[in-house]
């Protein structure tokens, strides 16, 4: 089965999540997260974040940025996130649906990142009753165009909303992979950072399907669970969904893949310089952007390669996911040097 590099999702379970899994599918278990395999990785990610925080999975990253996202706000507020927020271009309008009508107000920032000053000028842009009061504020890390918040520009960012009285939400769908490029703890750039709430993206990390819906103030999980019954995010065999963690916060297995998709980025990001492709930013964890000829991007298309250019400022990405090979990272290196007339002599 060939490789692409359309998305992260496209890889198959990894190993540990599989083996996880099929250790699950033993005999009778109580439903609807009254497992004990629930309770195990709930433990478990308690542990990893190092403090008590209150843990759901969910079915995927738009159930879970939805749903935390209307915990934080009510229908008459708003959430501020950047252009190219996955809750703003790629969720169908969830985040508004489910939070029964709460706005999202863009503030845009260099490299898919927010910027305290953009953050500040959206907030306090109006105070009037005919606009909805910012409540809440969504960042996403890695970013929607590869990059990375640091655990001081999270801190900077969340001291803003705070003061600015706006809760804050992490779109965490590639979490793994910003925790392994900063080799930092996941509390600094969570809690410890200020973020409220982390949807923990397991999806694209290597498991079957499923996210984490962590949130480090239990004040606003308080209904959580009803509102997940109700969102048809409530799964009756949730052991399925919850032990594969148990396989990929072993041993810190999560960041082994994580470490592995990364490394792959930046073998092809190397590889895209060193054919005379422009990055469109800086490659700093499993995503690649780069600025294809309409002939190369062709070519690749007609050679049977997979990969999005509607994502973030346009431009052609490249994800690296938990399985991607070298050899398939040198084999579209390869058709874009062929491809670019560029010299077989550069090696990637
Ligand atoms: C940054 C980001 N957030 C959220 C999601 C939503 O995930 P899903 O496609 O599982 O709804 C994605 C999708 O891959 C994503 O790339
Ligand atoms: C863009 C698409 O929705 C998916 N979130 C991805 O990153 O592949």
């Amino acid at each position: 089965m060939q490789q692409h590099f359309a998305s992260d999702n496209y890889a198959g379970i990894c190993p540990e999540a599989t083996a996880a899994l099929l250790e699950a599918n033993t005999g009778h278990a109580p439903a609807y997260g009254d497992d004990d395999y629930t309770r195990q990785v709930s433990d478990r990610l308690r542990e990893v974040f190092e403090t008590d925080c209150d843990v759901y999975f969910v079915f995927n990253g738009t159930a879970a940025n939805s749903l935390a996202l209307a915990t934080l706000c009510q229908s008459y507020h708003s959430v501020i996130c950047h252009p190219l927020a996955h809750v703003e271009t790629d969720e169908c309008g969830a985040p508004e649906f489910f939070s029964n009508g709460a706005k999202l107000l863009t503030a845009a920032g260099e490299q898919g990142r927010l910027t305290p000053e953009a953050i500040t000028e959206v907030a306090t842009r109006r105070s009037d009753l005919h606009f909805p009061k910012p409540r809440g504020l969504t960042l996403t890390q890695t970013t929607e165009v590869g990059t990375l918040y640091r655990p001081d520009q999270v801190a900077t960012i969340a001291d803003t909303a705070r003061r600015l009285g706006l809760r804050v939400h992490m779109d965490g769908a590639r979490f793994a992979n910003a925790v392994a490029a900063l080799d930092v703890a996941p509390a600094d750039i969570t809690w410890r950072a200020g973020v409220d709430v982390l949807c923990f993206g397991g999806t694209k990390m290597g498991l079957p399907v499923g996210e984490a819906v962590v949130f480090f103030d239990r004040k606003l999980s308080e209904d959580f669970a009803w509102r997940c019954k109700q969102a048809g995010q409530l799964a009756s065999k949730m052991r399925f969904l919850s032990a594969p963690w148990l396989g990929m916060l072993t041993d810190e297995v999560w960041l082994k893949h994580a470490r592995h998709a990364n490394a792959m980025a930046q073998r092809l990001s190397a590889g895209l310089v060193a054919a005379g492709i422009e990055l469109l930013f800086p490659t700093e964890a499993n995503g690649v952007f780069a600025r294809l000829p309409a002939a190369v991007e062709a070519g690749l298309r007609a050679k049977g390669w997979r990969f999005y250019t509607f994502i973030g400022a346009g431009g052609a990405r490249f994800m690296c996911g938990w399985d991607t090979l070298p050899a398939t990272v040198d084999a579209i290196l390869a058709d874009i040097r062929h491809l670019t007339g560029a010299s077989d002599a550069i090696r990637s």
